[in-house]
């Protein structure tokens, strides 16, 4: 679906990305990974056409990004890092001034509105965008970007910064639209998240691409690890305690998801979610010497 051959993007001599080679497959979810400055946004951005290589080719659904974008563009959505909103709108102004500009029938935008923001469990329709909670504002951006019901989404950090239940709910929220057939490319730092949603995996540093597996395979080089969750809740549950918290820990991420469902179902609050182990270096270098 998304072909990158040989991309590199200079900004005057400093490689930001350096001989890119990735392929995205129809239908799956892959995760870019790497620390700050380690070239994933740039990538993003050279997919959607909004930076041009230095060299190399973007090729999107056979179509090379530099000649012929214009189709292609409609079946992307796009979520960039920073997604400020016009905050004097309501958030279904906001949202129906977006699919005017995709051209969409008043009636069909409006279906389209409910549903996305029913499927988002975002209720304040009529609130200005400008009063909504961090986490409210994403889900915002994330529905905008959704709109034109794109067959491929390309989000740059859906859920940086938001409180981890939010951010679970986010990364489900993808989960499900992958399994509606949507292929997605995304960049995180929680490894949590990028074990629960994704196919594949891209590590890159200092604008090169390290490695590009499964997650299987990641998995296997990064051995057994554990996730902790703390929570609190208001009934006795038959969990170890600690200082007023609960405290689950496991290797299987499975049951961490069951435990964040709950969670969520339930309205307890979540303290906190961690791996315990894993430091993207730990991955870097084990996946060096493997
Ligand atoms: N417009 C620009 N002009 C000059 N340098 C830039 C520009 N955009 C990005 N860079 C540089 O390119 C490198 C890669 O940046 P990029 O934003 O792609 O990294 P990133 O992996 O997304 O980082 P983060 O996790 O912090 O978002 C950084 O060193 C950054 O300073």
């Amino acid at each position: 679906m998304i072909k990158l051959t040989g991309v590199t993007k200079l900004y005057k001599h400093f490689a930001a990305v350096s001989d890119l080679n990735l392929e995205v497959r129809q239908g799956e979810i892959l995760g870019i990974i790497g620390h700050n400055g380690a070239g994933k946004s740039t990538t993003l951005k050279m997919m959607v056409g909004l930076v041009a290589p230095t060299a190399g080719s973007v090729e999107i659904l056979g179509r090379d990004m530099s000649r012929d974008s214009t189709n292609v563009k409609r079946q992307i959505g796009y979520l960039p890092e920073e997604s400020p909103l016009y905050e004097n709108m309501t958030v279904e102004e906001y949202l129906l001034f977006f699919s005017e500009l995709y051209g969409m029938p008043k009636k069909a935008a409006k279906a389209r509105i409910d549903e996305l923001l029913g499927s988002l469990k975002l209720k304040d329709q009529k609130k200005l965008t400008g009063e909504l909670s961090k986490g409210m504002k994403r889900k915002v951006a994330i529905a905008r970007c959704l709109l034109h019901d794109p067959s491929l989404l390309i989000l740059d950090e859906p859920n940086s910064g938001l409180d981890p239940l939010t951010s679970f709910f986010i990364i489900d929220y993808l989960k499900q639209l992958r399994g509606q057939g949507k292929t997605i490319v995304l960049s995180a730092h929680n490894l949590f998240h990028i074990e629960y949603i994704c196919d594949r995996v891209a590590i890159m540093k200092d604008g090169r691409l390290l490695v590009c597996d499964n997650m299987e395979a990641i998995r296997r080089s990064l051995g057994i690890r554990e996730y902790q969750v703390i929570f609190k809740a208001d009934q006795s549950l038959d969990y170890e305690q600690h200082e007023g918290n609960y405290v689950f820990k496991t290797a299987d991420i499975s049951e961490i998801a069951g435990l964040l469902h709950n969670i969520s179902d339930n309205n307890w609050a979540l303290v906190d979610l961690s791996v315990r182990q894993s430091a993207l270096e730990d991955i870097y270098v084990k996946l060096m010497t493997n």
